[in-house]
C-alpha cells in the first residue's frame, strides 16, 4: 500500500508544528529502514538529524518531501518545501546563473529581477565570476554552493538540506554556516538539516535528533538552548564538550 504525506498550506492550521511523523515505517524489500519512527519540527526551528552513514537520513527527507511512500504511520507537512539533495542535481546543460535562477524563473519572476538577485547572491557563496560557467567546469565544493544557493532562492517555508556543506573545506563551510543562519533570520523559515558533523549540528540547531543505525530509531532528542543569540560562542562553551560526549555515546 502506498501512503503519501498529507500536505497542507501553512495557513490551514495555526499549530506550531510544520512537520510531524508519527509511528512511520519504511522498508526497501527485506531491508527495514524505519520500524516506528516519530519526530516533529516546529515553525521557525533549525533541527538537525544526526546519524552515521546509512542510518536512513536521506530516506527520511525523501519521505518528508513526498518523493517516496511510507509503509505505515502518519506524515504531515504544512508548507512549501525546498529540498537540497546530497547529489547536487545541477542541470549540466545550463550555466551557474541559469541553474541558480531556475526556481525564480519557474515562479514567473521577471528576467531582470532574477539577474539582480543572482548578482547580489553569487558573491555570498563565493561564485562571483562563475555566472557563465557550466557545472562540469566547477569543483565539487562550488557545485555544492551553487546547489545550496539554488535551494535558498526558492524562499520556501521549509528547507530540507541534506549534507549541504559535506564537501566543503572548513573555512568555506564556516562561511556557509554563517550565511545560512543570516538567511534563516531574514526569511524566518524552517530548516531541517542532515549532517554527520556533531560540531555543525550543535552550531546550527535549536534541536538535534540523534538517530541510530537501521532499523533507525531516535536515540536522543537534544534541545540546544544555550547561546541562542551568538551561536559562535556555542563552539567555545564547556557545555558543547559535554553535549558532544553525550551525542557520541548514541552514535
Ligand atoms: N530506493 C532505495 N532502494 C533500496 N534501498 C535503498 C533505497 N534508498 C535507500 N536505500 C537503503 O536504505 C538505507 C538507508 O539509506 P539512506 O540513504 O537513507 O541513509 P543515509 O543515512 O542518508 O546515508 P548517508 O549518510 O551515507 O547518505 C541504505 O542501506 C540504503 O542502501
Amino acid at each position: 500500500m502506498w501512503i503519501m504525506p498529507l500536505r497542507m498550506n501553512s495557513s490551514q492550521s495555526d499549530s506550531d508544528t510544520v512537520i510531524s511523523l508519527k509511528h512511520v515505517g519504511k522498508s526497501f524489500g527485506e531491508m527495514v529502514v524505519f520500524e516506528d519512527i516519530s519526530l516533529h519540527v516546529n515553525r521557525g526551528e533549525i533541527v538537525s538529524i544526526l546519524g552515521s552513514s546509512g542510518s536512513g537520513k536521506s530516506t527520511l527527507f525523501n519521505i518528508i518531501a513526498g518523493l517516496i511512500p511510507i509503509d505505515h504511520g502518519d506524515v504531515i507537512v504544512k508548507g512549501t518545501v525546498g529540498y537540497m539533495q546530497q547529489k547536487d542535481l545541477l542541470l549540466p546543460w545550463k550555466t551557474v546563473s541559469a541553474n541558480v535562477g531556475l526556481p525564480l524563473k519557474l515562479k514567473g519572476v521577471e528576467k531582470e529581477d532574477i539577474k539582480k538577485r543572482i548578482e547580489e547572491y553569487l558573491p555570498l557563496v563565493g561564485l562571483e565570476g562563475y555566472e557563465d560557467k557550466f557545472p562540469f567546469q566547477l569543483s565539487g565544493g562550488m557545485r555544492q554552493r551553487a546547489s545550496f544557493l539554488r535551494t535558498l532562492m526558492t524562499s520556501e517555508e521549509i528547507f530540507l538540506l541534506d549534507e549541504a556543506f559535506g564537501s566543503l573545506d572548513s573555512i568555506t563551510r564556516g562561511q556557509m554556516q554563517k550565511w545560512l543562519l543570516e538567511m534563516k533570520r531574514e526569511l524566518d523559515n524552517t530548516v531541517v538539516f542532515i549532517t554527520h558533523d556533531i560540531d555543525e549540528a550543535i552550531l546550527l540547531s535549536d534541536r538535534i535528533y540523534v538517530i541510530s543505525k537501521i532499523p533507525a530509531e531516535i536515540k536522543k532528542e537534544i534541545d540546544v538552548d544555550f547561546h541562542k543569540d551568538d551561536k559562535n560562542k556555542r563552539l567555545l562553551s564547556s557545555k558543547t564538550l559535554q553535549l558532544k560526549q553525550e551525542i557520541l555515546r548514541y552514535l
